[in-house]
């Protein structure tokens, strides 16, 4: 295998990655359709299909992000992608902040309000997250492709790399761990990998759990996710060898970093500093002899004890606690529950005892040893590193660094060395400045124009007749031929307008790797009537005139000032605790191609042909397959592992269940397409490992738990599908047999009320309180909206300003009064 593999721009290159460089755009409107082919919703070219998780602050939703460049049957036609659809204001968060606000003995001081909570808005904290997510590009990180903020509109929707594994589940309704020894230590690789890119970002992720570390859809890698609570640290980043660039100031605003955020039993002690006990603070190795028990309580600390900085050190100590709850199925610190399962005694069990050895781990049931393994054996190695993960005291702490060369991490690579080479930060790093951020705006669009009033009556008819995609009629789910009613593409220079042809459904707002150059011409020549058509007589445009275009320069600088940053509140539970189930519960184009390309020259290993030292970097075939290599090892494949087993433990899954929800679905439409990002994510460009990896697959092989759970690196026994349909084609019985996390109760109501099963879920907890205002309290995450929240029919969508109406196919352009807009450059 060469350093340098061939380039992947060639036209129609199937190992093209997925890859969208440059920054990721921001667009700003929302058209809303329904895609008459499916009869699933449209949001600009985003085909909406289900709901596979619910947060905080709103849902996230399986999407297909139409690509009409490609022919259809072309893999990249469909690209699956997650859309979290999030609400600006959330009257309940409101609700909570005022409250807190307004009582006297929770007084917020100035000096520990965050910058984004003075501004006090839950779109500011989404403005955060989106800031943060938008500097992010790592194979172990889920990546987001594209904004959608429509000021005019109640929601913004932000485009994300879609997981379809879902969450890494950990323990069965016993608490017994269901990953084997070694799919946890692949799992831990990879996370590992993922926060010490972030660390190296300058970004502190704040909510490490397994919950939020997804899988990917052939459960080969996990990746990164949720950060709803991160913080990121210019101060950090510069400290771990970033470069001294302008960015975002009010990602700037340090002061969030004192608010505690989190889950409960991920919170390192240095969170919960106050709930340490004296004697622990006077020798803080955290050993077993500064064990409090209830019984003999020593003093707390006195008030005015230094708390201990709080560093990106408090997501290796979450790393810590995913470790163990992966190896044992609990959590290592539990709430007492002869205080009722207090918070505070979870606190104090986190600052001050010490952490039981199960005799065994992960679901091979390997002997740990106890506290005196055999020094040779997997157990010693092992709690070896749990002990340096999960030392109270953060300066004695193991750095992420040291995990990586720790003998456990390393165990089964075949080349340690190199692996340790490849996977350094340096070749990860990506900067995007403000600049290049706000530049990544639409400048040009296409404004698809037919009886306005028409489309709102057949939409409300369809309401009205409860028609939808999910219970409709199967219909060909690759029949959307092409242009959906507005193309965006930006020119980050302002200088002209660019034609595409292909409208929302091109590349123009989410760019592809690989993709030709000459597409472009090629889009052109494909419509050129289209563009050439006037605006038609007397008809009106779905979206509202408000947010027709503006100058580039005040929406650019409109978009920089919208970079908000904000600590996600969250919500805790003390049921959660008391169950010992808290750590579950839970395009852009800017500036010249050509600069683009150089700017992220030193960006993973994609486009290898790029790296300015070849010597140094490590081609993507090489990346990937070391990571491979390193994850197929020593027992690796592990295909007997139980990850995920059919028992519904606290975290459900559900973006996994919708992806296996459309599998059968996709086998008989389709030929076992891959995504381009999910080939990047996993094997990277190299072909021919692609090919030995996924074709050896049986097609025809019942899907069951145990074949799709092959961890972190293992070989899946599946063919990868991608979802291509809806699921209303399914017989009951089918839908049973796909939903195996589901009681034959919840199946059989399910079934009776939504016409299909419907997965439940529960949001992160966590919480809002300043650390220095212990008195606020925790409540639980929302649960997730009416299961039928995915309609586009939703009051909810309806109040956001968000109206469905149907949507036209390009290939009908020429039958009546459809017509394409061009909006010239102004
Ligand atoms: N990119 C993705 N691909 C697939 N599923 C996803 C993706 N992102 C999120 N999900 C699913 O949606 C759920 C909620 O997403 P996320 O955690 O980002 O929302 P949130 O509002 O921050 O939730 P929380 O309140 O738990 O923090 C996740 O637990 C996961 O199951």
């Amino acid at each position: 295998m060469s350093d340098q593999p061939p380039p992947l721009d060639s036209e129609h290159d199937r190992d093209a990655v997925f890859d969208p460089q440059g920054a990721v755009p921001t667009t700003d409107y929302v058209d809303a359709y329904v895609d008459t082919s499916t009869l699933r919703p449209m949001i600009n070219q985003y085909i909406r299909y289900v709901k596979v998780g619910g947060g905080q602050h709103g849902d996230v939703y399986l999407c297909h992000q139409l690509n009409a460049r490609f022919p259809h049957g072309h893999p990249e036609r469909r690209i699956p992608v997650a859309m979290k659809s999030v609400k600006r204001s959330n009257p309940r968060a409101e609700r909570y902040r005022l409250l807190q606000q307004n009582r006297s003995d929770l007084p917020l001081s100035s000096q520990h309000t965050p910058l984004v909570d003075r501004l006090n808005t839950t779109e500011a904290k989404i403005k955060r997250e989106i800031a943060i997510m938008k500097k992010l590009r790592h194979p172990h990180v889920v990546r987001l492709y594209e904004v959608i903020d429509d000021r005019m509109k109640e929601k913004i929707y932000m485009v994300m790399e879609y997981l379809g594994g879902g969450e890494v589940k950990w323990r069965d309704d016993q608490n017994r761990p269901v990953l084997t020894v070694s799919q946890t230590r692949r799992i831990l690789r990879d996370a590992v990998l993922g926060l010490e890119y972030l660390h190296y970002q300058g970004i502190i992720h704040r909510d490490i759990k397994p919950a939020n570390l997804l899988w990917t859809e052939d459960r080969r890698q996990v990746k990164i996710g949720d950060f709803g609570v991160s913080h990121f640290s210019y101060a950090q980043r510069l400290a771990a060898g970033g470069p001294d660039d302008p960015t975002d100031p009010i990602l700037l605003d340090e002061s969030g970093l004192t608010r505690r955020a989190g889950t409960p039993s991920f919170l390192a002690p240095e969170v919960v500093f106050e709930h340490t006990d004296l004697v622990l603070s006077a020798s803080p190795s955290g050993t077993p002899e500064n064990q409090g028990s209830p019984s003999q309580q020593p003093p707390p600390l006195p008030p005015d004890a230094e708390r201990p900085p709080i560093t990106k050190s408090i997501d290796i100590w979450a790393l810590g606690v995913t470790l163990y709850c992966l190896l044992f199925g609990t959590t290592p610190f539990v709430a007492s529950a002869a205080q009722n399962g207090s918070e505070f005694s979870l606190y104090k069990a986190i600052c001050n005892q010490d952490w039981p050895v199960p005799s065994t781990m992960g679901y091979d049931r390997v002997p740990t040893g106890g506290r005196e393994p055999h020094p040779d054996s997997e157990g010693a190695s092992i709690i070896h590193l749990l002990d340096h993960f999960l030392q109270k005291d953060q300066k004695r702490r193991i750095t992420l660094d040291e995990v990586k060369r720790h003998p456990w991490i390393l165990k089964g690579l075949a080349d340690p060395d190199k692996w340790l080479q490849i996977t350094s930060p340096k070749y990860t790093k990506i900067d995007v400045s403000v600049n290049e951020t706000s530049d990544a705006m639409s400048v040009v669009r296409f404004r698809w124009r037919w009886g306005g009033k028409l489309a709102r009556h057949v939409s409300s008819l369809l309401r009205l007749s409860g028609a939808s995609g999910r219970l409709e009629p199967p219909r060909s789910a690759d029949d959307d031929s092409g242009a959906a009613p507005h193309a965006v593409v930006s020119d980050p220079q302002g200088r002209r307008a660019k034609f595409t042809a292909q409208g929302p459904n091109g590349v123009g707002s989410t760019p592809t790797i690989g993709q030709p150059k000459q597409d472009k011409g090629k889009a052109k020549a494909e419509s050129p009537r289209t563009l050439k058509r006037l605006p038609s007589k007397g008809t009106k445009s779905l979206r509202a005139k408000s947010i027709d275009r503006e100058p580039l320069g005040a929406r650019g600088k409109s978009t920089a000032a919208l970079e908000g940053s904000a600590s996600k509140a969250r919500r805790g539970s003390d049921t959660k605790i008391l169950d010992r189930t808290t750590s579950g519960s839970s395009s852009p184009l800017s500036k010249s191609h050509g600069e683009r390309k150089t700017r992220f020259a030193g960006i993973l290993n994609w486009r290898p042909k790029k790296y300015s030292s070849p010597a140094q970097a490590p081609s993507p075939a090489e990346y990937i397959k070391l990571q491979t290599i390193g994850t197929l090892d020593g027992g690796g494949g592990n295909v007997g592992g139980a990850a995920g087993s059919s028992s519904q433990g606290p975290n459900t899954r559900r973006s996994e269940e919708a992806l296996r929800y459309y599998r059968q679905v996709a086998e008989a439409e389709e030929s076992g397409n891959l995504t381009a990002a999910r080939r990047a994510s996993s094997w990277g460009d190299d072909s021919k490992e692609f090919t030995e990896i996924v074709s050896v697959q049986s097609v025809g092989q019942e899907l069951n738990e145990h074949t799709m759970n092959v961890g972190a690196g293992g070989v899946s026994h599946e063919r990868v599908m991608m979802p291509v349909a809806g699921p209303s084609t399914q017989s009951a019985a089918h839908q049973r047999r796909l939903t195996p996390a589901l009681t034959e109760e919840e199946f059989e109501e399910d079934v009776a009320r939504y016409g299909q099963p419907v997965y439940d879920d529960s949001s992160t907890i966590g919480s809002v309180v300043d650390v220095d205002n212990e008195s606020g309290s925790w409540h639980r995450g929302s649960e997730l909206d009416d299961p039928l929240d995915d309609e586009y029919s939703s009051e909810e969508e309806e109040e956001s300003g968000v109206m469905f109406s149907p949507r036209r196919h390009a290939n009908n352009i020429d039958d009546d009064e459809g017509e394409l807009e061009y909006l010239p450059e102004q």
